[in-house]
């Protein structure tokens, strides 16, 4: 039977205030091992239909399921908990701890997440695999995090996403910064990844030249439907 990672039902939400932007989905779903690309034009949902998903906000009805865990039915607590577990998030702008080393930026999804610690067993050792696989130079662990390129910073987010082998990578445009050359590199080296410990990346963009990289592409247009709160 194929394992579901990731699976939404009937889920609606608005952001908060008149005029706020409302957003349903009838019905997401990712399997182990998927590689979902999601497009969409600017404003037309994709980034919180990701909030959503890593339970930063709540629906206000529907079913948000992550590896077979009733999202909706948690508290805050428990919602951050699940999310630090199960999923690896890579945002736009990397979102490092601009004065954390390299090392401490890596290993900071693992102190939220007992299991995951677990799964990752010589932390150290793991995180040093990691940035020789992703192409970080020897040494580079001690550097303090403002003072990487752009795409070293991009290396050390998917670094922090994948350690701990958390079955669902969630990727907000971490290719937007990048010319065609480096974006092709750089979901090469992060494919490598994740096909060898089979997990499900969903991926957002508003570049469909992407599509060939992915098993499936997925357009916002086909399964939400978006709308304005009336003032
Ligand atoms: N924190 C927020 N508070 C209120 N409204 C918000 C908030 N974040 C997003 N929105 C609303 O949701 C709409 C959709 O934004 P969202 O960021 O989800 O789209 P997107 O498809 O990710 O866009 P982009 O490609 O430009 O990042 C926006 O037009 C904005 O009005």
């Amino acid at each position: 039977m194929t394992e579901t990672v990731l699976k939404l039902s009937d889920v609606a939400y608005q952001w908060k205030g008149s005029g706020g932007f409302s957003i349903e989905v009838p019905r997401l779903e990712a399997n182990k091992g998927e590689t979902i690309l999601l497009l969409g034009r600017s404003g037309s949902g994709k980034s919180t239909l990701l909030s959503l998903i890593c339970g930063i906000v709540l629906p206000s009805s529907g079913s948000i399921e992550i590896a077979e865990t009733e999202l909706t039915a948690l508290s805050r607590g428990a919602r951050d908990r699940l999310r630090a577990e199960y999923i690896g998030v890579i945002f736009q702008q990397f979102n490092l701890l601009p004065f954390g080393s390299v090392m401490d930026n890596i290993l900071l999804p693992l102190r939220f997440a007992p299991e995951r610690r677990k799964r990752a067993g010589n932390i150290a050792n793991e995180a040093l695999r990691f940035c020789s696989a992703l192409g970080l130079p020897d040494g580079i662990e001690h550097l303090s995090a403002e003072k990487l390129s752009v795409g070293q910073q991009q290396r050390v987010a998917v670094a922090r996403a994948l350690i701990g082998y958390p079955p669902l990578i969630v990727a907000d445009e971490p290719t937007s910064a990048l010319d065609v050359d480096s974006q092709a590199g750089f979901l090469d080296l992060l494919f490598q990844q994740i096909k060898e410990h089979g997990t499900s990346l969903l991926m957002v963009s508003h570049d469909p030249r992407l599509g060939e990289f992915f098993d499936r592409v997925i357009n916002m247009e086909d399964i939400a439907k978006v709308g304005r709160v009336p003032a």
